[in-house]
């Protein structure tokens, strides 16, 4: 294990990273951050949930020169709430420094934006759209920029950002170091480093699988029909603390989100639709536990920390490996456990073995929960919570009543009656589901290049793609 103290960092590094808890470096913070304090190119490939925000954002703020006013550090990120969450992480690695970090991302107010950006941020963190809307606008002056950082770098080559990126980096000195970070990393990620980086170093942690080994995989062989009732039962036995469920289209996202409502779960939808806004008020609902399920389409399963995290189900089997590899990665994070659960029909079998291949890691089979397991499941619950009342509660105000009840009452039929009122019993409300095609297998896609002063980064005003519309 390596300390921070011996990377050989600044007080003012360390002082910030000891106030984030963090005492021993991840294996890819360990290899990475002695490499990009070089100034070499790297390609860093290591499982989810293992800190590869800190390695490149360790380095990178070691180098910003606060003296300098000018932007020196450009991370650029898949998603808005990727840019949102990666500039967080900067800023408070910079805290003590006092580097100044801006994210700037579409669906944003470009005017309050623009303001911002003159009170001279060291480092930006943006989404390629709107970076490339700035440029435009010149409202984004990269030419003092050492170090660029491309966050997820092959979904953003999925997305079609080639382009995008390409027209960035021609707007960044040539001499820079360029730091790709990503859980996967494709073939293709390959010809990208060839065309934009210096002899980069790729960095792969070690490990048998490409999934971390704290997330407990299973699957479900159901038929589509009866996926919405075996969640419910399964959510009613797992009892998860936060649990993201993943769709397959924006549309299934929103079913599921109300019919889960309709049963009573606390859960909203998340994806590529909805307003900024409404992106981000869902993620902090979620975030503070006033939601506990969060139902997604691919969008949410980039990169995004949410402690707390206990379960992710997949509802749809996801389209290709690595997209199972990321959703699935949004539990177990930072060391803790997690519980993963893929849906999968009798004909999408082939994809489950096609996943299983690639992670270098089978799922276990798991039988679909009865109604009266789940039933158990919900008793389970309510008699946990009953004892943690007798363990932990003050209950002199309610003896009185209890002696009295037990005078005309068995005991047994009391305690009975008070758990059955503390059991959710399992609703079956019907719900409507539209049955959802499987998306194509997603390919390395070309973008048409975008015309210079287009000021809108939505899917919308993109090429239509099958891929991006679907999110
Ligand atoms: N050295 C460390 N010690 C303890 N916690 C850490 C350390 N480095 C990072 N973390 C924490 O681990 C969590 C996961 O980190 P991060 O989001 O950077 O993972 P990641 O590798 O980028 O995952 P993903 O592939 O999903 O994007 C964060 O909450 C982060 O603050
Ligand atoms: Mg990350």
């Amino acid at each position: 294990m390596t300390t921070f103290h011996e990377l050989g960092l600044s007080n003012e590094l360390m002082k910030a990273i000891s106030r984030m808890g963090f005492e021993e470096t991840t294996p890819i913070q360990a290899e990475t951050i002695p490499l990009s304090l070089q100034n070499k190119d790297v390609i860093g490939q290591a499982q989810t949930g293992t800190g590869k925000t800190a390695a490149f954002g360790i380095p990178l703020i070691e180098k910003v020169d606060t003296k300098n006013e000018a932007i020196q550090g450009l991370v650029v990120a898949p998603t808005r709430e990727l840019a949102i969450q990666v500039s967080e992480e900067l800023y408070k690695i910079g805290s003590v420094k006092r580097v100044r970090v801006l994210p700037i991302y579409g669906g944003q107010d470009i005017e309050r934006q623009i303001r911002a950006l003159k009170k001279r941020p060291h480092i930006i963190v943006g989404t390629p759209g709107r970076i490339i809307d700035h440029i435009n606008r010149k409202t984004l002056r990269l030419e003092q920029v050492h170090t660029v950082v491309l966050d997820e770098a092959d979904e953003m080559l999925n997305m079609g950002f080639v382009e995008d990126i390409e027209a960035i980096l021609s707007y960044v000195p040539t001499e820079r170091q360029t730091l790709l970070f990503s859980a996967t990393m494709p073939e293709p990620i390959r010809r990208i480093a060839e065309r934009f980086m210096k002899d980069p170093h790729l960095v792969k942690v070690k490990a048998k699988e490409m999934t971390v080994p704290n997330i407990e995989q299973y699957y479900l062989e159901i038929q589509e029909k009866k996926k919405f009732d075996i969640l419910t039962r399964l959510l009613d036995i797992q009892a998860p603390e936060l649990a993201i469920v993943f769709g397959r289209t924006k549309r299934r996202v929103d079913e599921l989100a109300e019919a889960l409502n309709l049963r009573g779960y606390a859960a909203e939808g998340i994806h590529g639709d909805l307003s900024q806004a409404k992106r981000l008020s869902v993620l902090r609902k979620f975030k503070e536990g006033a939601i506990e399920i969060l139902v997604a389409t691919d969008v949410a399963a980039r990169g995004l920390d949410i402690s707390g995290v206990t379960h992710v189900y997949n509802f749809d089997i996801p389209q290709d490996p690595e997209s199972y590899v990321h959703r699935i990665g949004r539990t177990g994070r930072a060391g803790k456990t997690g519980v993963a659960m893929t849906f999968v029909t009798p004909r999408e079998i082939g994809q489950l073995h096609n996943i299983e291949k690639t992670t270098k890691r089978k799922m276990e089979r798991m039988k679909p929960p009865t109604l009266d397991e789940a039933l158990e499941g919900q008793q389970r619950i309510a008699i946990d919570k009953l004892l943690s009342i007798v363990e932990n509660e003050n209950l002199s105000f309610y003896k009185r009543a209890a002696e009295e009840l037990l005078e005309e009452h068995d005991s047994v039929s009391l305690v009975a009656a008070c758990i059955k009122m503390l059991t959710k019993e399992p609703d079956t409300t019907p719900v409507t589901l539209t049955e959802e095609p499987p998306l194509p297998v997603k390919k390395e896609k070309k973008r048409v290049n975008r015309k210079s002063g287009q000021t809108k980064e939505t899917s919308r005003n993109r090429q239509p793609k099958k891929r991006r519309v679907a999110r």
